[in-house]
């Protein structure tokens, strides 16, 4: 058999000629030259950018992990428009497949209405918590249909699908094919022998049909090519790492069909309604779909950026981009992954029943308090055990007491009695020391001033949690800003000292204005609360406005003598100590034990 031939060009574009080969299955006389581009940066529209989270697959209620995906979604979303981008944000629910099919049988309805039900509950999780999606897709809708039916006509035009015999082991829970290397043996719960995949511990049965598959095994050094000459396609670096593994293995042709005998409840093949399109080709088209494919897609197709959960890697970044480039489709912008939270150790998910319910929770800490504890908390790279014991005494350090307490201390009337934003006074806060500040607050002007980049840095990484981590270290600074001058002590018959005064509560309501503003795209109404308070209006809250303490810079400051909003109340309630016991997650049922 002649393998295609793959040349790269300097500027990562992947020429792939796909050879016809005599060996093929007769569409793949289908076969023809091919010109793919690979890169990701080539002919981008840096001022968009669209994002999205895995579409959410209904067999049951959301859970934490739904939530996290969500929200780190939103994050980027949020922070993007404030940069001034522009930006589409899509989730929705992945509604096909056996699974599914089961899970509405044993509720006795039919799966439609079973998907409905279910993705409302989506749905109403995501509006409870702020995540402001422009799109929400479900891939029972007519528009998705069309696209996969349209996706699959490419493919098959082009010969990169063929009627074939698909023999191996198969996860009916993954919805994935395993090779003998990623299984396990075990015993199940009534001592029988059986095979698990090592990776999830589920099931797998050997399964035999007649099925469609998909030439996967002639896109391997094309992926290879991709990944090396993109080394921040997959994110974190630890993950680029093991897709680049996984690619040194073979690569078999890909099952893309189940026969509809098994499987009724999905989309029929074209031309073939004795076959249903495998589920996991069918949810990944949703990106396309939303971003108008087949006719609309090329304004938004070309700035995506993925947002996945470890566990759903090899689908996005081994199958996905093999079939976009069967498809002559541009690649991803970036594949960003993030670790699981678990719960005393196992990964929560619907399968183990170990799962925390995301919206009693949003209820019982509040919605901005989950979105700021699974944003501080969360850590891309590993995963992270949840306890509401965690959230409860994070959101009382930072939130409560160390941001709201700053805030309170310099609105409150006995401080500020006029409730405007002071003056700053030059003389009390000098460029050159020899005033009344000392090193320490220069040294915190300084961190503040950066805090903008640095934040920046980490949000466009995905890394939200170290942002949030430099923002708290700030409000911290500033805390002890106030505390060491004492603003309250100050002589209020004594001009100067009044001065001085006025210019610590100033440079402090800077620095919560910048802090503000920074946290908007993690608790987007905590924050409008905190700038609306500041007296900021909404038009003064983007990144390019962000240029703190300008007075002391030597120019003018829009805020200084301006009222204060009329809010006066508490940014954020001290919480109540969890009823832990209640509200810990269920312990996992017992797991088929691994040998
Ligand atoms: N424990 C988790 N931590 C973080 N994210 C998760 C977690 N579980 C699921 N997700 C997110 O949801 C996506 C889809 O998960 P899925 O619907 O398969 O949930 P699940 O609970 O893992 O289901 P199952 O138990 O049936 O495998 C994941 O790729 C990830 O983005």
């Amino acid at each position: 058999m002649r393998f295609p031939v793959v040349i790269v060009s300097r500027s990562c574009k992947v020429v792939h000629r796909l050879k016809r080969s005599p060996l093929l299955s007769p569409a793949s006389a289908l076969w023809r030259h091919e010109s793919v581009s690979v890169s990701t940066d080539a002919g981008t529209d840096v001022r968009s950018h669209y994002i999205t989270t895995p579409i959410f697959y209904v067999n049951a209620a959301p859970h934490l992990g739904h939530l996290y995906s969500a929200v780190m979604a939103d994050c980027l979303h949020r922070y993007k428009l404030l940069q001034g981008f522009s930006s589409k944000f899509a989730t929705g629910t992945d509604e096909h497949g056996l699974k599914i099919q089961q899970a509405a049988e044993a509720a006795g309805k039919d799966p439609l209405t079973f998907c409905s039900d279910v993705s409302e509950r989506f749905k109403h999780l995501f509006s409870s918590c702020n995540i402001s999606y422009t799109d929400y897709i479900r891939t029972t809708e007519p528009r998705h249909r069309q696209a996969v039916e349209h996706f699959w006509s490419v493919l098959w035009d082009k010969g990169l699908i063929y009627k074939g015999h698909y023999e191996g082991w198969y996860s009916t829970q993954d919805e994935s094919f395993l090779t003998p290397s990623q299984l396990a043996d075990a015993v199940d719960s009534s001592g029988n022998q059986i095979k698990v995949s090592l990776e999830s511990g589920h099931k797998v049965e050997w399964m035999k049909e007649d099925n469609y598959m998909f030439r996967l095994s002639a896109f391997r050094s094309q992926l290879l090519d991709w990944l090396r000459g993109n080394p921040r396609a997959v994110q974190p670096e630890c993950f680029q790492q093991l897709v680049l593994q996984w690619l040194q293995h073979d690569l078999p042709d890909l099952s893309v069909s189940r026969q509809r005998s098994r499987l009724q409840w999905g989309i029929s093949v074209p031309g073939d309604p004795e076959q249903t399109i495998y589920v996991w080709l069918d949810a990944l088209v949703n990106y396309l779909t939303v971003a108008g494919y087949p006719h609309e897609h090329h304004q938004w197709w070309s700035v995506v950026h993925h947002i996945v959960g470890k566990d759903i890697l090899k689908f996005h970044a081994i199958y996905w981009p093999a079939f976009l480039l069967g498809a002559g489709l541009p690649l991803p912008q970036t594949i960003h992954v993030h670790s699981h939270w678990t719960a005393e150790g196992k990964k929560m998910s619907k399968s183990l029943g170990n799962v925390v319910d995301p919206l009693q929770r949003s209820q019982m800490f509040t919605a901005e308090g989950m979105r700021y504890f699974l944003l501080r908390q969360g850590v891309p790279d590993s995963d992270c055990d949840y306890t509401d014991l965690k959230v409860f005494k994070l959101l009382n350090a930072e939130l409560a007491d160390s941001l709201g307490g700053l805030l309170n201390r310099c609105t409150a009337p006995v401080l500020n009695r006029a409730q405007v934003f002071p003056s700053f006074c030059p003389q009390s806060f000098p460029r050159e020391q020899g005033g009344r500040a000392v090193a320490e607050d220069y040294h915190m002007l300084d961190t503040v001033t950066n805090l903008p980049s640095v934040v920046e840095r980490h949000y466009e990484s995905m890394h939200a949690y170290k942002a949030l981590e430099a923002i708290a270290a700030c409000v911290r600074q500033t805390n002890g800003f106030v505390q060491r001058h004492a603003p309250w002590k100050l002589d209020k018959r004594d001009s100067a000292e009044q001065r001085w005064r006025d210019t610590i509560i100033h440079v402090s309501l800077e620095c919560l204005r910048v802090y503000g503003t920074l946290l908007q795209p993690v608790v987007p109404e905590l924050s409008n609360r905190l700038l609306s308070r500041l007296g900021v209006q909404p038009g003064e809250r983007s990144w390019a406005a962000l240029s703190f303490l300008p007075r002391y810079q030597g120019t003018d400051c829009p805020f200084e003598g301006r009222a204060l909003g009329p809010d006066s109340g508490v940014l954020f309630s001290r919480l109540e100590s969890p009823d832990v016991d209640k509200h810990e997650p269920k312990k996992a049922k017992k797991a088929v034990k691994l040998k």
